[in-house]
């Protein structure tokens, strides 16, 4: 374990077998139907490299990066659009891969930034979600953990940019950061 980690809140063997659950089940639910999916990066690149391996239906992908969290724990509030979708939406079945859903700022914009564009259906599925932090509804569609309200690190997620390579979710040490 990291030095930095207080402990491991998901393990990658846990990871992998919800990434294949969840890949599974929109697999079935998108099935005979058009499917992109975006990525929300930076955060998303890991769970939506392994997650779009477990579906086995036709897809295309598209990414977008956006960030609000700056180099803290806390969100600035303000959601950046630092590179946007390549192609249009409209009519397209549009399911939004994110790694975590918190206060809930970034999806509750992202969604009505998307929905402008006409999509037939606009979707959300997040590998984590904190639901104890929500400052705004977001409606999740496919959920892979809820977890506490701790500040959490690794598989994508990042502390000031670092420990986003680590293999598994963990719990950051308060002493890391101090806020
Ligand atoms: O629900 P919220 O409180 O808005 O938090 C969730 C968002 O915050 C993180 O992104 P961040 O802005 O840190 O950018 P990153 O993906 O590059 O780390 C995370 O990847 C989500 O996109
Ligand atoms: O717990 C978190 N960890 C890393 N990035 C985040 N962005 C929102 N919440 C978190
Ligand atoms: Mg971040």
């Amino acid at each position: 374990m990291h030095q930095d980690v207080a402990e491991i809140l998901i393990s990658e063997e846990e990871i992998r077998a919800k990434v294949k659950e969840l890949g599974q089940q929109i697999s079935r639910d998108y099935a005979g139907q058009d499917l992109l999916l975006v990525g929300i990066l930076r955060g998303a690149m890991l769970f939506m490299s392994d997650l779009m391996r477990e579906i086995d239906i036709p897809l295309n992908i598209d990414f977008m990066v956006v960030s609000s969290y700056g180099s803290g724990t806390s969100t600035s509030g303000e959601v950046r659009v630092l590179k946007d979708l390549d192609r249009g939406i409209e009519g397209r079945n549009v399911l939004l891969i994110e790694d975590i859903v918190d206060t809930g700022l970034t999806l509750n914009y992202l969604t009505k930034y998307l929905a402008n564009r006409h999509p037939k259906s606009l979707k959300i599925c997040t590998l984590l979600n904190k639901p104890s932090r929500r400052q705004i509804e977001v409606k999740v569609d496919y959920n892979g953990f809820i977890i506490p309200d701790k500040f959490v690190v690794g598989y994508g997620l990042d502390y000031n940019e670092y420990y986003r390579n680590l293999p598994y979710i963990g719990v950051l040490k308060p002493e890391i950061y101090r806020e």
